[in-house]
């Protein structure tokens, strides 16, 4: 099968309240996929029915040709094996060093010997520029220098798939261009196959095969960067080109400003 991922008729909604509607997503290996879209569309919402740790009322998941399944907990455990996930704001555990904070999956899924796992973290580590900072503290490394040592963390046990969540924000620009850069080449490098949810178009674009875009909860179009850096569509423009106003409106929804300053109403 061509997709490592593929979502089909996806339906989610929390409570009353539709998050998700009819969602259509192939992620095919080997490639870096973008999702993409405004704050609340439902970006994370995907990769947490990616990974299990939500259920769908409607449609399916499938990952490696097996459906996802939360409540089939051996099966999620060894599915979710393959993927590696780094979390919005990747958080260290910051009792451990950056060494052990990287051997910490390896510890947790593998019976490895010492010896192995030691070589595996130094390789990981070496991966992302950060071999020599084994030993520190998360309290003795920049922001971006621990967002590198959670995307090791994500990788340490080679996963197919690795799911990134706003893996650009707070960092500054270099950082930004650094951790874009380890994405595609951990991604070429394992061989695996990548989902970034962003709302950094510039890096986002740079380094990813595909985007889809979402607003409220459904795709409202998908293509390559070059697709979407050309496209008509008014909310990819609006969202591409950084617009204040469009589809996605800058005022908030309400009564107009005539209105409410009682203009060219009768006294
Ligand atoms: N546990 C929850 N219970 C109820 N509603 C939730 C829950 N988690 C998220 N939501 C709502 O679901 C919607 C989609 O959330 P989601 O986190 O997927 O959006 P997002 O696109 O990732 O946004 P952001 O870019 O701000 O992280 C939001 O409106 C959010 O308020």
């Amino acid at each position: 099968m061509p997709n490592l991922v593929e979502i089909r008729d996806l339906h989610f909604s929390y409570g009353p309240r539709p998050i998700l509607s009819g969602l259509q997503m192939d992620f095919p290996r080997g490639k870096v996929v973008a999702v993409m879209g405004g704050s609340g569309s439902g970006k994370t919402t995907i990769l947490r029915l990616i990974g299990g740790q939500i259920a769908q009322q409607r449609g399916t998941v499938t990952v490696d040709g097996e459906a996802v399944n939360p409540r089939k907990t051996d099966a999620l455990y060894a599915l979710r094996r393959k993927m590696g996930m780094l979390f919005q704001h990747g958080a260290l555990f910051t009792d451990l060093s950056v060494f052990e904070n990287v051997a910490f999956p390896l510890r947790e899924h593998t019976r490895l010997p010492e010896e192995l796992i030691r070589d595996l973290v130094l390789m990981k580590l070496h991966a992302v520029g950060l071999r020599n900072a084994a030993q520190l503290k998360p309290s003795e490394i920049s922001g971006g220098m621990a967002r590198r040592v959670a995307l090791a963390r994500a990788v340490a046990l080679d996963p197919q798939l690795i799911m990134y969540d706003e893996p650009f924000a707070g960092l500054d620009p270099i950082s930004m261009g650094v951790t874009a850069n380890l994405i595609r080449r951990l991604n070429n490098a394992l061989g695996s196959t990548s989902i970034v949810v962003s709302h950094d178009v510039h890096e986002t674009f740079l380094i990813a095969d595909y985007v889809y875009f979402l607003s409220q909860g459904k795709i409202v179009a998908h293509g390559t960067p070059a697709q979407m850096q050309a496209s008509d569509d008014l909310y990819v423009k609006q969202f591409v080109h950084a617009e204040a106003d469009g589809p996605v409106p800058f005022h908030y929804a309400g009564r107009s400003l005539a209105e409410d300053l009682q203009l060219g109403q009768p006294q």
